[in-house]
């Protein structure tokens, strides 16, 4: 393993260990490229000269203790932190090669382009069927029996098609916790992503419905780029293809989730992932 300085951030940032990882992978495609990205909430900079990639059909996990900036992170990729006063990003976005944190970034597309699902499921007060055709509408305008059948391959996607195809006017808020997760997944994908970020997607879950989302991850890789921040060790060891061990704001190390998980570099990765803090 070599390593690479991505950094041309303050010198008081170490420069993270990023392993030889595109060498082991020549389909790669980075889909993202973080590129010395600071990220202010008021004058507390969370996110420190942060530079990662992102590659297409390929899950990449984020872990690190507590408060190190990994939901920071996920939230500047799709902007959302603009919803909110005082907080800004520093830095460049590269989606596709353009650069999202450009002022002139169009937010909608932005956010049907980069779908985002998160911690606690957060089904809207509406159908089944509304939850989904709701964002559909937002950017397309389909026909009846379009949409319809958009929403039927969203929720067959989803893995959720068969336990609510004969309610599909019922309440979101009617099914169960792993259920509502799974509808807000099908939400994500029926706009047609091209990434999906999934900020501890599993963690009000329980063993089955976890299990479920994993399967789902692994299965929609295949035409996605896909982040997720867990705190679960074997999570991010089963389902991601690449691993970010981040700490205090910055990125400690980048590599191939196997080689992160077998032979890290940095003794606090190494001392994270065996379970010596955090
Ligand atoms: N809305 C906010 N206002 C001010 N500071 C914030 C806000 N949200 C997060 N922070 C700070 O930014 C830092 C990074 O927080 P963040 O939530 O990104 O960490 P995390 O790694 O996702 O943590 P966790 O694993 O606990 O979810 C922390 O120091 C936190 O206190």
């Amino acid at each position: 393993m070599t390593s690479v300085d991505l950094s041309n951030g303050p010198k008081s940032v170490p420069t993270p260990i990023i392993g030889t990882h595109a060498g082991l992978d020549s389909e790669l495609e980075e889909k993202i490229s973080v590129r010395n990205v600071n990220f202010y909430y008021g004058d507390n900079r969370a996110l420190k000269s942060i530079s990662v990639p992102l590659y297409s059909q390929r899950v990449t996990a984020f872990i690190g203790p507590s408060g190190c900036g990994k939901s920071t992170l996920l939230r500047i990729l799709n902007r959302i932190y603009d919803l909110y006063p005082n907080q800004r990003a520093e830095g460049e976005v590269l989606l596709d090669g353009d650069n999202i944190l450009d002022p002139a970034q169009d937010l909608n597309l932005l956010r049907a382009r980069v779908g985002m699902v998160f911690q606690k499921p957060t089904p809207f007060p509406m159908s089944i069927y509304e939850n989904i055709a709701f964002g559909i509408r937002l950017y397309d305008s389909l026909s009846k029996s379009e949409l319809d059948g958009r929403v039927e391959s969203a929720l067959k996607r989803a893995a959720l098609w068969t336990e609510v195809k004969d309610k599909l006017h019922a309440n979101g808020l009617s099914l169960s916790g792993g259920q509502q997760q799974r509808l807000c997944i099908a939400r994500t994908v029926a706009v047609q992503p091209e990434v999906i970020l999934l900020d501890e997607p599993c963690s009000a879950l329980d063993p089955i419905s976890t299990a479920k989302i994993e399967e789902l991850i692994e299965e929609l890789k295949t035409d996605y780029a896909i982040a997720i921040v867990t705190h679960n060790m074997q999570q991010a060891a089963r389902v991601s293809d690449y691993t970010a061990f981040m700490y205090l704001g910055e990125l400690v190390e980048f590599d191939t989730t196997s080689k992160m998980f077998t032979s890290p570099v940095d003794t606090r990765t190494q001392d994270y992932i065996t379970g010596r803090f955090g």
